[in-house]
């Protein structure tokens, strides 16, 4: 890497679309490392964790924001804030649409939003999933999206089979301003380390529960402390906060086979992130309409 800026650039890019549309998959797959959460169930990505992308030519910030949904709660009007604001804030857009769902209703209110926050902001059309269709209905798909607003650019990519995703990238970069590096070399993302492992854990408590419930999770990591004489461990003490007695049910599982199993799960991605070995405490806790509750999400870092 040279020290001189020139020719470099470097500068932010959101991707945003429906839920489900792909957009923390194609983050990750453009990062190439697990930052952002993905899950199988929409409206999972809750904080604008940015994965970076390192080139010798350019240093391209990707902020994950959360879906825009009709506001139904405080937790929602914050959510829908944070989105607007990160749309104004970034260099270029990538506006995802599934290969294998209609353009509808859904991204005709993303595109008008965006005209509003975004007027002068480059809007490139991304058609994700097409793994999932015949070529002939990517096609389509780029026909139909060019009727929903004006784009910079059409691209059509999979972030399962990798097709087009550098691409992707090299038009991202073309659209950011000259300058130098915004982070340091090989930093993967700037939020701290215990909310990355708080996202990991939500992420493994999401895995596989009913489509209402996303909502209804919060988790806080309390203690994040080395094992006591030894430098290789590290003892994790977390709490996942849900709404009701009722879900505490479904996370716990029969006999908390469950919890066990998030555990589990949870415990191996963040030994991954961390590059050590993690014990981790983990305990349900009902905190009864946290979402409606300014106090409370606060303490969990709303
Ligand atoms: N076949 C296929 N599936 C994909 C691809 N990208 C994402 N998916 C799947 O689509 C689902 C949604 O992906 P996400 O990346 O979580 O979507 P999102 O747009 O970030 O969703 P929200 O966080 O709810 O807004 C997941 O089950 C992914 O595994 C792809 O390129 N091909």
């Amino acid at each position: 890497m040279t020290s001189s800026t020139e020719g470099h650039r470097s500068g932010f890019a959101c991707f945003v679309g429906r839920p489900n549309a792909g957009k923390s998959t194609l983050t990750n797959a453009l990062v190439g490392s697990k930052v952002a959460i993905t899950s199988s169930k929409p409206q999972t990505t809750r904080h604008a964790i940015r994965g970076i992308v390192h080139r010798d030519d350019a240093q391209l910030v990707l902020v994950d924001t959360p879906g825009l949904h009709r506001p139904r709660t405080l937790l929602g009007q914050r959510l829908n804030d944070i989105v607007r604001e990160t749309w104004s804030e970034v260099d270029v857009v990538g506006f995802c649409v599934p290969a294998d769902q209609k353009v509808g209703p859904g991204d005709k209110f993303i595109a008008a939003e965006l005209a509003k926050v975004a007027k002068r902001t480059p809007i490139i059309g991304v058609i994700t999933k097409t793994d999932l269709v015949s070529p002939d209905q990517v096609v389509e798909q780029l026909i139909a999206l060019q009727d929903v607003m004006e784009f910079a650019e059409l691209i059509p990519v999979s972030a399962v089979d990798g097709f087009q995703v550098q691409t992707l990238t090299d038009l991202l970069v073309a659209r950011l301003p000259e300058g130098p590096q915004l982070y340091p070399g090989g930093e993967l993302t700037d939020e701290p380390e215990a909310t990355l492992v708080a996202e990991l854990i939500r992420e493994a408590a999401l895995e596989g529960v009913r489509d209402e419930l996303p909502h209804s999770i919060a988790v806080t990591v309390d203690e994040m402390i080395p094992r006591e004489g030894r430098d290789d461990m590290l003892d994790i003490h977390a709490l996942l906060y849900v709404e009701r007695p009722s879900q505490k049910g479904i996370i716990l599982g029969h006999r908390g086979e469950r919890l066990k199993a998030v555990g589990s799960t949870a415990r191996k991605h963040i030994e991954a992130l961390l590059g050590m070995r993690v014990y981790l405490d983990l305990h349900v806790k009902v905190a009864k309409d946290w979402q409606r509750d300014p106090k409370q999400l606060r303490r969990l870092g709303f």
